[in-house]
């Protein structure tokens, strides 16, 4: 694991006019490492992943991220074309609802396809080929790669949107509630797959989640918000097992015996 954070964040502030959603954020993100960012519904979880993705603006604090090149520019500080770039190669997306993330009247193939192209891939080919593997590689028959995701299941289109956003490699992956939408049968696998898939490339993720055992299946450490700031973070076993902060204990308190 390299010596230098791949994300830093930094005094985070967001307001919603004089509203605030979230204040006073700073944690990192290690390369290859799995964050969670729980807290009650309304904690400021997804404000506070708009905005250190570059899908949000914030309203003071800086998000600074290393680019392959080893700078570590704040992404304010990026052009536009230099975003989009970041968006489309280095960096994923995995929305809780899939049509967020998704091209929901084209092919399986072709909406992972198009992320290849968007990095520069021409050959027909090789592409069909990159998008049978990553389809197989989630567990969608290669039968099904000419069918729209509007003809598959909730399962299928979370792991289509998945092969689509790890397609082309990226070093840091956001995830919004990524198992929320699903029966609960359906997350087991969806889980299991992203464990393995996170574990497989060495990806580092932000991972957004109201559920403390996606938490516990997935990360390594925990950032614990309420009413828009943090009240914990360090690592997920010993947040959960020593919870430290009243409200993270009341959380783990509330989690229902298995
Ligand atoms: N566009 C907006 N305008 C005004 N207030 C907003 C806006 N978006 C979010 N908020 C407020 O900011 C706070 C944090 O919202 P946010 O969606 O970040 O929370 P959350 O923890 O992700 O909740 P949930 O799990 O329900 O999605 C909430 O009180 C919310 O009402």
């Amino acid at each position: 694991m390299s010596s230098q954070p791949i994300l830093s964040v930094r005094n985070l502030e967001r307001r919603y006019g004089a509203f605030i959603g979230c204040t006073d954020i700073s944690f990192d993100v290690w390369p290859g490492e799995v964050v969670a960012i729980v807290g009650e519904s309304g904690s400021g979880k997804t404000t506070l992943l708009n905005c250190i993705s570059g899908r949000m603006e914030r309203s003071a604090g800086t998000v600074c991220y290393r680019m392959r090149d080893g700078r570590f520019p704040d992404l304010g500080d990026l052009s536009e074309a230099e975003r989009r770039f970041l968006a489309r190669t280095d960096w994923g997306f995995v929305h809780q609802n899939p049509a967020d993330g998704l091209r929901m009247r084209v092919s399986a193939g072709a909406n992972v396809g198009e992320r290849l192209m968007a990095v520069g891939e021409r050959h027909y080919g090789n592409i069909r080929r990159t998008a049978t593997d990553w389809l197989e590689r989630v567990e969608i028959a290669a039968a099904r790669i000419d069918d729209q995701p509007v003809a598959f299941s909730g399962g299928m289109r979370q792991r289509l949107q998945i092969a689509r956003n790890l397609v082309t490699h990226p070093r840091l992956i956001f995830m919004d509630e990524p198992t929320g939408g699903l029966d609960v049968s359906v997350q087991a696998r969806v889980l299991d797959l992203l464990r393995m898939l996170v574990a497989d490339l060495g990806l580092a993720v932000v991972i957004v989640t109201h559920d403390l055992a996606v938490a516990r299946l997935l990360s390594q450490r925990m950032i614990v918000m309420k009413s828009g700031r943090i009240v914990e973070q360090g690592l997920t076993d010993r947040v959960l097992d020593d919870p430290r902060h009243p409200y993270t204990q009341l959380l783990v308190a509330s989690i229902p015996e298995s």
